[in-house]
């Protein structure tokens, strides 16, 4: 694989506009060659966009990027060659196996002979999918077929991998499979990935650094621990029983806490100390006869880093773009 030392993304001040909505409004970021770097944000916040931007696939308004050192607007077939792509909808004919569907992406890529079956046993064997290889795509589980996706993307050798939300559909043990598979990726084929997101525990787990993107601008940037470390004490949840006051437990846990939010039926506040602080809460909410349900104390988490930067809680911000839910979120 061609490795690029240095920087292998840089986006500098992209705005796309699509006629009236503004998709993103001056994206910057930079990504290290031979990292895994976290595109996170809730449904609408711009990702998918940067990520045709970056990938060639559409240009922007204004600004500007290169990918592996080359310049996506004045070279895009050079940047084609040394990316691999792996979109939210799946590439692979289901009706062909594993391996013709492989097959098929190295004659794609030019790939004849000996160099593309040499490049297609490695790839089924890379992605522990050689037993299944003759097997139709369609009898494939959705983690196998989605690491047939990556190997596709991964085909010609490329030094740059974009994945676009690679493990939204997946059952819990394919997510954490395809976590490890994209970990390995990055540490012993020392590719470069761009992932997007919006599991946010997906991006604390992979993302040596991540961005947070809300409305197409950059509201924070760092490694999930940086992030995480900016915030101070710990997150008090909670869940207030059916029949509850959600303002007399809201007054109640403002006068033991700080950051107080509300969504829905659900407050989250932030204290130094949680063990100590959960019991003078609860006697608060006692005082004030609000019933709870349940009250959970946890570390600051990358929830916690997107709620004091956008005012909104992650879960809210992705029901509203999405126009699923209309919760209302406060933040004191
Ligand atoms: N072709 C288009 N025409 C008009 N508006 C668009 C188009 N593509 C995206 N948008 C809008 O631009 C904004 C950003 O969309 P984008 O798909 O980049 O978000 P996203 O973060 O990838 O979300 P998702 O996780 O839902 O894919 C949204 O408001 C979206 O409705």
């Amino acid at each position: 694989m061609t490795h690029v030392r240095g920087t292998a993304i840089e986006a500098v001040a992209l705005v796309k506009r699509y006629g009236e909505v503004t998709a993103l409004d001056g994206l910057s970021f930079t990504v290290p060659a031979g990292t895994v770097f976290g595109l996170l944000g809730p449904n609408g916040a711009g990702k998918s966009t940067t990520i045709k931007i970056l990938t060639t696939l559409s240009t922007p308004t204004s600004g500007a990027a290169t990918v592996a050192g080359i310049d996506v607007l004045a070279h895009p077939n050079a940047v084609r060659r040394a990316i691999g792509v792996v979109t939210q909808g799946s590439g692979t004919d289901r009706q062909a196996t594993g391996r013709e569907n492989l097959l098929l992406a190295a004659h794609i890529h030019g790939m004849r002979g000996r160099a593309a079956t040499a490049r297609v046993d490695e790839l089924l064997e890379l992605f522990d999918l050689t037993g299944a290889a003759k097997r139709l795509v369609k009898a494939y589980s959705g983690g196998m077929q989605r690491k047939l996706d990556v190997a596709m993307g991964l085909v010609h050798r490329p030094s740059v991998l974009f994945l676009d939300e690679p493990t939204t559909g997946l059952d819990p043990q394919a997510r954490s499979e395809m976590w490890a598979e994209i970990a390995r990726l990055a540490t012993q084929e020392r590719l470069t990935i761009l992932l997007t997101t919006h599991y946010l525990e997906e991006a604390d787990h992979l993302a040596d650094h991540l961005v947070i993107v809300d409305r197409g601008r950059l509201v924070a940037q760092g490694s999930p621990e940086e992030l995480k470390s900016e915030l101070r004490g710990d997150a008090v949840v909670v869940e207030l029983a059916p029949d509850a006051s959600v303002d007399s437990a809201r007054t109640a846990v403002e006068a033991m806490a700080r950051e107080v939010t509300v969504t829905g039926r659900t407050i989250r506040a932030r204290v130094d100390n949680g063990a100590s602080a959960v019991p003078a809460v609860l006697a608060e909410l006692e005082r004030a006869a609000v019933a709870v349900a349940a009250v959970t104390v946890a570390r600051p988490a990358l929830d916690d880093v997107y709620l004091r930067h956008t005012g909104r809680t992650f879960a809210a911000a992705s029901a509203s773009a999405s126009g699923s839910g209309s919760e209302e979120v406060a933040v004191a």
